[in-house]
């Protein structure tokens, strides 16, 4: 896919890997409609961008993902401010063991919610244009992680939701592609916890360097994935050193490999 001239819808953009993302696409020509929590640091973002790329390149509004109505007003003001939106990415999400029903609003209810406007507007069997519709989701979408276990339930539920829509058999008519982006961990300020609690067990939590990856190779794998209009799959894998690739999700038995179970 020619990124150029592309309508993205992006939540969670003014810092982390929202805000790479952003900077990439917007290099690539593409047009980005954000939002995040901060006010300000959203609007002197825009502004920041807008010098840099152009003033209908980039839009930003104040939105609490995790609100029905104002998430919903503001895909319409991204809609009537960039003319249509061809790729959606659900970025937002916080990690705090102590707010599970926080946890559970931004980073499943909204995601959810955020695909669901996005499809609604993109399905061409509707009168829309098609697009894809991207949720980033974690590792720990398919894997258990004891530090953060309402964390990984979250994203469970993102990757289930997800896996599932992309399976209806109706996609290709509605003309939506739809992925799951499972990263490992980039160092960004979420996976460093400032107070007791925000993981369980934090003491025996320590972040394994070799393991983090880079936020370029972070960008670079998000473009492939986007630009590879290929692949049927939905689960696009970023770890350490691997440059992205898409996986299938498999059920093995706790003998080895003897009846693998291919579940998506
Ligand atoms: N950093 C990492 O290692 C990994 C991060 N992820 C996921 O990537 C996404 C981005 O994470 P990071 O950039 O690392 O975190 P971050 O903490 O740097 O950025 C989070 C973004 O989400 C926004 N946000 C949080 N709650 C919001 C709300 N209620 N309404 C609107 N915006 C809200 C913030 O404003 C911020 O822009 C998250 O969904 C996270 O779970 C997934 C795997 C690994
Ligand atoms: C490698 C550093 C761990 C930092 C964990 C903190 C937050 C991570 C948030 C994520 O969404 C990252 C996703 C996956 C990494 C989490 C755990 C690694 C488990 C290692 C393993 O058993 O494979």
């Amino acid at each position: 896919m020619d990124l150029t001239g592309k309508r993205v819808f992006l939540t969670g953009g003014n810092r982390g890997l929202g805000r790479a993302i952003m900077e990439a696409l917007l290099s690539e020509g593409a047009r980005v409609y954000f939002c995040s929590l901060q006010a300000e640091k959203g609007k002197s973002l825009e502004a920041e961008l807008q010098d840099r790329h152009g003033s209908s390149s980039v839009f930003f509004r104040q939105c609490d993902v995790s609100d029905a109505d104002q998430l919903k007003k503001t895909f319409d003001d991204a809609v009537s401010k960039l003319g249509w939106v061809d790729i959606c990415i659900n970025n937002a999400g916080i990690m705090d063991e102590r707010k599970m029903e926080d946890t559970i609003a931004v980073n499943a209810v909204a995601q959810i919610r955020g695909s669901q406007l996005a499809l609604d507007h993109m399905r061409r069997d509707r009168g829309g244009r098609g697009g894809v519709i991207i949720n980033v989701v974690s590792e720990t979408g398919f894997k258990p992680v004891y530090w953060v276990p309402v964390y990984t339930a979250s994203k469970h539920a993102v990757l289930g939701f997800t896996t599932s829509w992309a399976k209806n058999p109706r996609m290709s008519e509605m003309g939506v592609r739809w992925r799951c982006v499972c990263v490992g961990s980039v160092d960004t300020d979420m996976i460093h916890p400032t107070e007791e609690g925000q993981m369980v067990d934090q003491s025996t939590f320590v972040i394994p360097f070799a393991l983090l990856i880079e936020m370029s190779e972070y960008v670079a794998a998000f473009l492939k994935m986007l630009r590879d209009q290929a692949h049927d799959d939905v689960i696009f894998e970023i770890q350490n050193g691997t440059g992205g690739r898409f996986r299938k999700r498999q059920i093995v038995d706790s003998d080895g490999v003897s009846n693998p179970v291919t579940v998506d």
